[in-house]
């Protein structure tokens, strides 16, 4: 990037503030809400106590405010997925990666979710969580397991991250930030 485009870059954060809302959703225990404490604080804990229902951060990266919703993931709360899906910039899909036995539910979940007319065309981003486990699996085969190939109607995009380690997490909140709009 040029100097002079830098320049303008810089201006333009000072005058359009950009804002965005997503959703976080995913079975449980994938680590939405690891996620969202590791994006808005850098922090990341064991200890963590399932979502009920749904929890609203906001957070703020350079010029931008991300409104999230981190939306609970067993069973009960999963038909509440959907109404908190329809007006957002984009949906995050978190999975564990190390959990296989959990994959043909997770992926079953996500294209249930994304047949609903109401969410066509809302971009998808696939996160593969826990990459610091051993047997976690490559960012291939989760793309096959989830079948995320099966997936044209929409923008898709796929990165394999760590919360405990902080993997990856930049790329996530870029992904975020470019996927954001402006306000004014
Ligand atoms: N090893 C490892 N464990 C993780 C990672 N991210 C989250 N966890 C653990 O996974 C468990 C569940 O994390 P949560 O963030 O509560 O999962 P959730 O998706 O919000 O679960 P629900 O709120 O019930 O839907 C916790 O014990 C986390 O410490 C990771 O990157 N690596
Ligand atoms: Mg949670």
């Amino acid at each position: 990037m040029g100097l002079w485009e830098a320049f303008l870059n810089w201006l333009r954060s000072l005058f359009f503030k950009q804002e965005m809302e997503l959703s976080l959703i995913g079975l449980q225990n994938a680590g939405k809400t690891s996620l969202v404490n590791v994006v808005a604080t850098g922090g990341y804990s064991e200890d963590m106590i399932p979502t009920v229902g749904f929890n609203m951060r906001k957070v703020t990266k350079g010029n931008v405010t991300i409104k999230l919703w981190d939306l609970g993931g067993q069973p009960r709360f999963r038909s509440m997925w959907e109404r908190y899906c329809r007006a957002v910039s984009a949906i995050v899909y978190v999975v564990d990666a190390a959990d296989p036995d959990n994959l043909s539910i997770s992926k079953s979940e996500l294209h249930d979710l994304l047949s609903k007319p109401s969410l066509s065309g809302i971009p998808l981003l696939v996160l593969g969580n826990k990459i610091d486990k051993p047997d976690a699996l490559s960012k291939a085969a989760l793309t096959d397991e989830m079948g995320l190939k099966l997936i044209t109607d929409r923008e898709v995009c796929c990165f394999m991250i760590s919360c405990k380690n902080s993997t990856n997490i930049d790329s996530v909140i870029d992904w975020l930030v470019k996927h954001s709009k402006s306000k004014n």
